[in-house]
Order: C-alpha cells, then sequence, then structure tokens
C-alpha cells in the first residue's frame, strides 16, 4: 500500500519531469573549475539554470557560494588571480569566448548584494542611472522607467511622494527594493541575488521573498542565502554546494524532503554547517 509519503515521492518525481520537458535553460555550465591564486575554489560544477524559475544556491560558508553567481556575470574576473577552466554558456553563448562582449552581458543579467548598496544619490537618480548610462536622456521615458522599476520592487506606493530625496533617508529594506528597482530599469533577463535579506529585519526578508516570486514571471532569478527555509518558501531549484563541488542539484521540494546524498542530509538536518 502507498503511503502518503509514497505519494509525495512520487508528485515530486512526476512534477521533476515536467519541469524538465518544459523549462528552458537560461545558464549552462560544463565542468567549470575555479581557482584564486593556487586555491581552488570550485571544481567541475555542471549545472543548468532553468529560465522564469528560482534557483537557490545554499550550502556553509566558504563553500564557493557567492563565487559561483559571480562567475555568471563575470564580475569574479575582478579578482586579479582568478583563473578558471570550462564553459559558461549564457541564452546558448559562451560567456567567456574571446569575443563575448561582457558589457551585453551586464546589461542582460542584474546584481543584488547583501548590503544594499544605494548610490549617494536621489531614489529617482539611483533608478535612472542605468538607463541614463546607456544613453537614455529623454525625461518623460526616464520617468516612466523610474515608475514602472518603482512598481517592479514594489516600493512605488512607499516612495512616489518622495523621489527626489536622498536614498540614504530609506530604511535598509527599502533600500534593497531601491537597488533590485535600479536593477529592473535595465530591463535584465536574470537577477542574480548574493544574501539579498541576510540584513534586514523578518518584515523586510518576507517583503523581499514575496516580491522576488512575483519578479520570476518575467526574470530568471539565481539567489545565495545562508537561509535553508527561506530557500524551501522561494525557490523552484536548490543546489547544495560543498567544499566548492556540487553535491546535488535538484527541484527544491526533492532535495529537501528526498536528498540524494548523505551530505545533503546532513547539512539540511543541520549536522554541520
Ligand atoms: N577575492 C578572493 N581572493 C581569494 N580567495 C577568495 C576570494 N573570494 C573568495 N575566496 C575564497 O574562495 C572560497 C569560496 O568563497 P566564497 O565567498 O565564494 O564562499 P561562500 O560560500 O559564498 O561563503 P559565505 O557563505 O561565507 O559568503 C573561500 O575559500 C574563500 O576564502
Amino acid at each position: 500500500m502507498n503511503t502518503a509519503a509514497d505519494s509525495k515521492h512520487v508528485s515530486i518525481v512526476n512534477a521533476k519531469k515536467s519541469d524538465q520537458a518544459e523549462t528552458k535553460t537560461i545558464y549552462s555550465v560544463q565542468n567549470f573549475n575555479l581557482w584564486y591564486g593556487n586555491n581552488q575554489a570550485l571544481y567541475d560544477v555542471q549545472m543548468d539554470i532553468p529560465a522564469n524559475k528560482v534557483t537557490a544556491i545554499i550550502g556553509p560558508s566558504g563553500c564557493g557560494k557567492s563565487t559561483f553567481i559571480k562567475a555568471l556575470n563575470r564580475m569574479v574576473e575582478l579578482v586579479p588571480s582568478v583563473r578558471m577552466n570550462g564553459s559558461i554558456y549564457y541564452d546558448g553563448k559562451d560567456i567567456f569566448r574571446p569575443k563575448y562582449k561582457v558589457e551585453d552581458l551586464r546589461t542582460r543579467v542584474g546584481m543584488v548584494f547583501q548590503n544594499p548598496n544605494p548610490f549617494p544619490k536621489s531614489i529617482y537618480e539611483n533608478v535612472v542611472y542605468g538607463p541614463k548610462t546607456h544613453g537614455i536622456k529623454n525625461k518623460k521615458v526616464l520617468n516612466e522607467i523610474a515608475k514602472k522599476s518603482l512598481k517592479g520592487a514594489a516600493l512605488w506606493d512607499e516612495v512616489k511622494d518622495r523621489l527626489q530625496e536622498n536614498a540614504f533617508g530609506l530604511s535598509g529594506g527599502q533600500q534593497q527594493r531601491l537597488c533590485i528597482a535600479r536593477c529592473l530599469a535595465i530591463e535584465p533577463d536574470v537577477i542574480l541575488m548574493d544574501e539579498p535579506t541576510s540584513a534586514l529585519d523578518p518584515i523586510s526578508t518576507s517583503k523581499i521573498e514575496e516580491l522576488v516570486q512575483t519578479l520570476k514571471k518575467d526574470y530568471s532569478i539565481a539567489i545565495v542565502t545562508h537561509n535553508m527555509q527561506q530557500a524551501a518558501r522561494i525557490s523552484d531549484k536548490t543546489a547544495f554546494f560543498l567544499n566548492g563541488e556540487v553535491v546535488e542539484y535538484n527541484i527544491t521540494d526533492k532535495l529537501f524532503s528526498y536528498p540524494d546524498d548523505k551530505r545533503t542530509e546532513d547539512y539540511i538536518t543541520g549536522r554541520f554547517g
């Protein structure tokens, strides 16, 4: 006789099959290795990141989560000692190919960091900064971009009457949503988030979590998080990193309910980390 757990397992496996059948891959990472000087931080990473889903990256401190997502927009190359091999395909194109324009990648892939980092400018100027840098000068167009991006980041209602005030006057949670609005203003396809809620209070955290759920209709999201409950709540797929390797990558329900690897089970049940 099938138990309730068996039925749940079957439905997770079926969900996984249909997930694989229907979802477009936005990033395909193949045999990717990365070193800082002589220290290897990523080992043979293989991962297809689905479009219009939330992919969580979890694992203990120092396991390579940030390094991995910073490789996805080639930001990691800003560290002079970095060496890499293997491939990362974004939308079918190898981002490390010599002719690949990193500027194109940066306009299609936005990033939100752990600590909100608005510029010392007005709320309005923060949002329109990217479009202005890309040459948009028309005030009406910029106003529309500002409104649309702030609405997209669920911040418009809170700031619409104070757009010219300095962004530092906002709360930490509002500043983080402003950084998301700034990222939306360049109309990216992908949003990379590196522990975006770790500096926020629980209410601001839940606002960002709700926002991530809304944003995935229009954007592909990869989020690094230390918070396993958060990964379980908001992501469709989860990758568990350990010592620079992807130990397990699966649909989130499956990974948290029936992990394939003992190390994943030990981590998600709090035996280490
Ligand atoms: N700029 C750097 N120069 C040298 N080594 C680095 C650099 N950044 C990270 N590392 C090393 O690479 C490894 C992976 O670090 P990374 O920051 O990617 O891990 P993480 O999983 O994001 O950690 P945390 O959860 O603590 O943020 C670590 O051993 C770290 O010391």
